[in-house]
């Protein structure tokens, strides 16, 4: 029976004497149970929300940056590579489609990056005839070239010349060569690229005055156009020393006479026949003025011209000063159709072949859109070259040989301290044991100052002078001549000089302020080491210049050749005092100097045309002190004479 045990409702009072306890307990748990439930279900709740939140706020924020913000640099490549690849697959797919024989054209350039194009030079620049830079073995004597006039010959052993350079010995039998051919032979133009110093002039001097030198009647048949007066100057001279044995005559036109006297020189009026004759065989002449003459001189005519000799040529092709080149073609061709070939035998008969082109400079442009605007005819190029370098080594992209120093010159650089930058060149100069040397600076004040200084410095050890544009032309040849004597031992003078002046013996040049451009630097260092004599070039780089004078050394590929040169600033306490008292004559010396040009500023307007007419250079910056006080003198009893 045990084991049917049936459960009873046994009613409430039953029921209540058990489990009144622990009912009242179960329930109490369930409801604290609940209600512990419903709290962790709203915190729960309340989560999810702050999340939802949360992730809105994330995707705003993205959203955001995707609109307004670059992607950085390595999301960018990323991005790129996978285009690329994507690109490249496409088109490997595409290839594959064709055969896998071709490109398709188009296709492939999108997106990637493209190889940098290397500019290829026309043939005659790229395949040059080389020139030696060895003027120390010579091997080829003036008597070598047959074809050379006996008189020349004589007159330059004359003048202590026996072997000639490479250059000359190059180029001289060429132009003889080309000159010898019939009229119908249009001879070809040439550009030669040769160091400083390294005779070009001579080279083509002498085949000038040998083509010329049996001419009947006098015509304009040589123009020979340099950048500056001073350096046409320089080879007009040397046209009249070898002209002297002919019957031949040279005029040099460059504003150092007055306009009608330039005139006069260059044509004649005839009375018989009513027309102008030229009076000269060869002009040697600056663009300004050529053009001058061009437009205002009544039978300046250029019809008969068989050489054009461009000197210096890139600095000239720069300039291009009054559009001289445009001027002169247009006068060149509305005289003789020049470059349209002949079209009958009659034509070739009556025509003057065209001027033959002649380009020299230590740093010849090797940009050929440059050259184009000369337009050379069939132009060959004559070159030195960088330490043996061959056409055949360097690329035809590269211009070989563009800029070539002297091998006697020895190139070195010094590291220096702006302070005391003084004190490195006073070190330099008195430590060498050097007659002549040349200092450049970059800025015409520059050259005043520092000539002041230095002055002051040697006192009666060494004679210190000036020059630059500043001073007139005729001060400045007088300075010059006093140079090259070794009446002046330091000179200072700034770019404008820096170009082609020949200055035999000088031993040394110093750039004070580093050179900005390489062609400065190369014109520069070579006033020194001309002519097979050894030389020496020294810059003093500023600890700020270096990483640039180094880049500027590099592109040209001169860095190995300029050697750095030490120097103790130790040594600098000896000369210290000096220095100090050589800044306080400076400053004295630069405030006389400014109270005498406010004196002369103050005079009335018509006393200042009065000075502007007769003395203009008193008010330029660096007319030294002396000039200034001998200026305000004269002009003083100009005035008094002219009551004004
Ligand atoms: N064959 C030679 N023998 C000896 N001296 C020479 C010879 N040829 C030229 N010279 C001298 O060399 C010096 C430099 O000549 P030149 O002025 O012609 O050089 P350059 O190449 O024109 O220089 P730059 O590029 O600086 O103008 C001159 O004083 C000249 O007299």
């Amino acid at each position: 029976m045990d084991l049917f045990v049936v459960e009873r409702y046994g009613g409430d009072e039953q029921e209540s004497q058990s489990d009144t306890h622990n009912t009242k307990t179960s329930h109490l748990e369930r409801l604290l149970s609940k209600i512990e439930n419903k709290k962790q279900q709203a915190a729960q709740l309340a989560k999810d929300e702050e999340e939802r939140k949360q992730r809105k706020e994330r995707k705003k924020q993205k959203l955001k940056t995707i609109k307004h913000e670059k992607p950085s640099v390595d999301k960018k490549k990323s991005i790129k590579t996978q285009r690329q690849e994507k690109k490249s697959k496409f088109n490997k797919e595409s290839s594959l489609e064709v055969g896998g024989k071709f490109t398709v054209l188009g296709s492939d350039s999108l997106g990637s990056k493209k190889v940098k194009v290397k500019a290829q030079l026309p043939y005659w620049l790229a395949n040059p005839s080389v020139v030696s830079v060895d003027l120390k073995n010579l091997t080829v004597t003036v008597d070598d070239i047959p074809q050379l006039n006996r008189d020349l010959i004589e007159k330059l052993k004359q003048n202590g010349i026996v072997n000639f350079f490479p250059v000359q010995h190059q180029v001289i039998p060429w132009l003889l060569e080309a000159q010898s051919k019939p009229p119908q032979f249009w001879p070809r133009d040439i550009c030669v690229s040769a160091p400083t110093g390294s005779g070009k002039t001579f080279a083509f001097v002498l085949p000038i005055i040998q083509a010329l030198r049996n001419r009947l009647i006098p015509h304009i048949r040589a123009l020979v156009v340099l950048p500056v007066q001073e350096l046409a100057t320089q080879v007009y001279k040397v046209f009249l020393d070898y002209i002297g044995v002919t019957t031949l005559k040279a005029v040099c036109i460059t504003g150092k006479e007055s306009f009608q006297q330039e005139q006069s020189q260059l044509v004649r009026y005839s009375e018989a026949d009513g027309k102008f004759h030229s009076c000269v065989d060869i002009v040697v002449t600056t663009p300004g003025r050529l053009v001058d003459h061009l437009q205002s001189t009544v039978g300046f005519s250029l019809c008969h011209l068989k050489y054009l000799v461009i000197d210096e040529a890139d600095r000239v092709m720069e300039s291009m000063q009054n559009d001289w080149l445009y001027h002169l073609d247009r006068h060149i061709s509305s005289d003789n159709s020049r470059r349209v070939p002949p079209l009958t035998i009659r034509d070739i008969s009556t025509r003057h072949p065209p001027p033959q082109k002649l380009l020299f400079s230590a740093t010849l442009s090797q940009d050929p859109e440059k050259l184009q605007q000369l337009g050379l005819f069939q132009p060959r190029l004559f070159t030195s070259v960088i330490n043996g370098t061959t056409p055949e080594e360097s690329s035809s992209s590269e211009f070989i040989g563009k800029f070539t120093t002297p091998a006697e010159l020895t190139e070195l650089w010094v590291a220096c301290e702006l302070a005391v930058k003084p004190l490195y060149l006073y070190d330099l100069l008195t430590e060498g044991s050097w007659n002549t040397v040349l200092v450049f600076t970059n800025t015409t004040e520059g050259v005043h100052r520092l000539a002041i200084l230095l002055k002051h410095m040697f006192k009666d050890k060494k004679s210190v002078s000036e020059v630059s544009s500043a001073l007139q032309p005729k001060q400045r040849t007088k300075i010059f001549e006093c140079f090259a004597s070794g009446t002046i031992n330091v000179l200072v003078c700034s770019d404008a000089l820096a170009r082609g002046i020949d200055v035999p013996n000088i031993d040394c040049v110093i750039s004070y302020d580093a050179p900005k451009f390489i062609k400065n630097y190369i014109h520069r260092v070579g006033r020194t080491g001309r002519a097979g004599r050894n030389g020496t070039a020294i810059t003093l780089v500023e600890n700020r210049q270096m990483k640039k004078f180094e880049n500027m050394l590099s592109q040209a590929g001169k860095q190995s050749m300029v050697k750095e040169k030490e120097v103790d600033p130790s040594k600098f306490e000896a000369f210290e005092d000096d220095y100090k008292s050589a800044l306080t004559a400076l400053k004295t010396e630069l405030e006389r100097e400014e109270e005498v040009r406010k004196q002369i500023r103050k005079k009335p307007k018509k006393y200042l045309q009065f000075k502007k007419k007769n003395l203009q250079s008193v008010s330029k910056p660096s007319a030294t002190l002396t000039n200034l006080k001998t200026m305000s003198k004269k002009l003083k009893q100009l005035a008094k004479e002219k009551k004004i």
